[in-house]
């Protein structure tokens, strides 16, 4: 009788949500990311991870941020997977900016009240950002770049760059918090056209969020890439050029072809350093991870650091002048040959984009 009688004053309640009536079996707090009012495929694959950690599990969205571009957001969150339960969204202009020291004093404040079992985050720059210092005002120690979900407390996460799988067990207290490779957790294409359900959307109850966060850091300013060009973390298709290019000029090429393909721009980190491209463009170890369907390399050598940035696309071609480069024991097609002429020949073959 109890449960029924919050349930109606709940039903009577709209829109304005306080965070201490988070339901419990919302076992799973998936923190999301989002940009000019859509909700990033790397979150969506963070709720496909986060159903994956059990058949019953259902799925609370936290978005902060403000104004319509989050209000956007919201809608699209409520709607952008059918394991979505619950968007709750987080409406100030303390969270304008993906800052981690107030987003982790808001993940404190929702765990708190929440009480979930596991919070996700795709292992994005946002993610890595936030989730260790979430981690710490919680007290748990977090597991980062899972690629695999054994069960709801069993995760595979690659070690010495990619070389080896390490399979980790999580003994510690709840909340068990994650970071996701987002390449290992695809979004299935029916999700992404399913419009059957619209999660409910909560306003949280930011009265009581601590505020000695304010102040120890500062948002400068955001550069991002250019927007006509694919995501290269979610392209379907990336060509990369590396240090064999020789200059930014020869670069224009890759981009060139690119632009035929509707393919997003990798780089090495060799390239990067020549000053070729921005560093944003770099893929590896210490650059993006990605899994594109085709993965095009041209004048990379496939030293290790590349190699695990790039080893799981689909369909790998390399075209390189040296028969004994390393990137073609990892490639599905070799070419060897000169880049110089075998760009150039395929910008001219390949037909406009329509
Ligand atoms: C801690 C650490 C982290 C690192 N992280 C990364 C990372 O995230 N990503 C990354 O990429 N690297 C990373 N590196 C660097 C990595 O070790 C390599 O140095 C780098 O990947 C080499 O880049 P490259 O293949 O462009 O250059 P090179 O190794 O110099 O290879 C250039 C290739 O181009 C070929 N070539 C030259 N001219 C032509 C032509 N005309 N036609 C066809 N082929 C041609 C050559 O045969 C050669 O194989 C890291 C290194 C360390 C130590």
């Amino acid at each position: 009788m109890a449960t029924r009688a919050l349930l109606n004053a709940l039903s009577k309640r709209p829109l304005h949500f306080s965070t201490t009536l988070i339901s419990r079996s919302a076992s799973t707090l998936v923190l999301a990311e989002h940009e000019n009012g859509s909700i990033k495929a790397q979150t969506v694959s963070a709720v496909v991870a986060a159903k994956s950690l059990s058949e019953d599990n259902s799925v609370s969205l936290l978005l902060a941020g403000s104004g319509q571009s989050l209000k956007d957001a919201a809608k699209h969150a409520a709607s952008c997977h059918p394991s979505v339960s619950q968007v709750l969204v987080a409406d100030s202009d303390k969270f304008k900016y993906p800052i981690a020291e107030p987003w982790a004093k808001l993940v404190q404040m929702i765990q708190q009240s929440g009480e979930y079992s596991h919070i996700v985050s795709a292992s994005s720059s946002f993610g890595k950002n936030v989730l260790p210092r979430a981690a710490a005002l919680l007290d748990v120690s977090p597991i980062t770049d899972v690629i695999e979900i054994s069960s709801s407390s069993q995760f595979v996460r690659p070690i010495y760059a990619g070389n080896a799988l390490c399979t980790v067990r999580y003994t510690g207290a709840n909340p068990c918090m994650l970071t996701i490779r987002s390449t290992s957790f695809p979004i299935p294409p029916s999700s992404a056209d399913s419009k059957c359900n619209e999660a409910p959307i909560s306003e949280v109850d930011l009265s009581t969020l601590d505020e000695d966060y304010l102040g120890k850091s500062r948002y400068v300013g955001h550069t991002s890439q250019d927007a006509e060009r694919p995501d290269l973390g979610s392209a379907r298709v990336v060509v990369t050029g590396g240090r064999g290019l020789k200059s930014a000029e020869n670069f224009k090429m890759v981009e060139k072809l690119a632009e035929k393909l509707g393919a997003a721009v990798g780089a090495t980190r060799a390239a990067v350093d020549a000053g070729f491209v921005p560093n944003d463009l770099q893929v590896g170890q210490t650059g993006k991870i990605v899994a594109p369907e085709l993965y095009l390399a041209f004048g990379v050598s496939g030293a290790i650091q590349h190699i695990a940035g790039m080893r799981d696309s689909k369909v790998i071609v390399a075209v390189n002048r040296d028969a004994d480069a390393p990137i073609f024991q990892v490639a599905d097609y070799g070419l060897v040959g000169d880049l110089f002429e075998v760009i150039p020949e395929l910008i001219e073959k390949i037909p406009e984009k329509k």
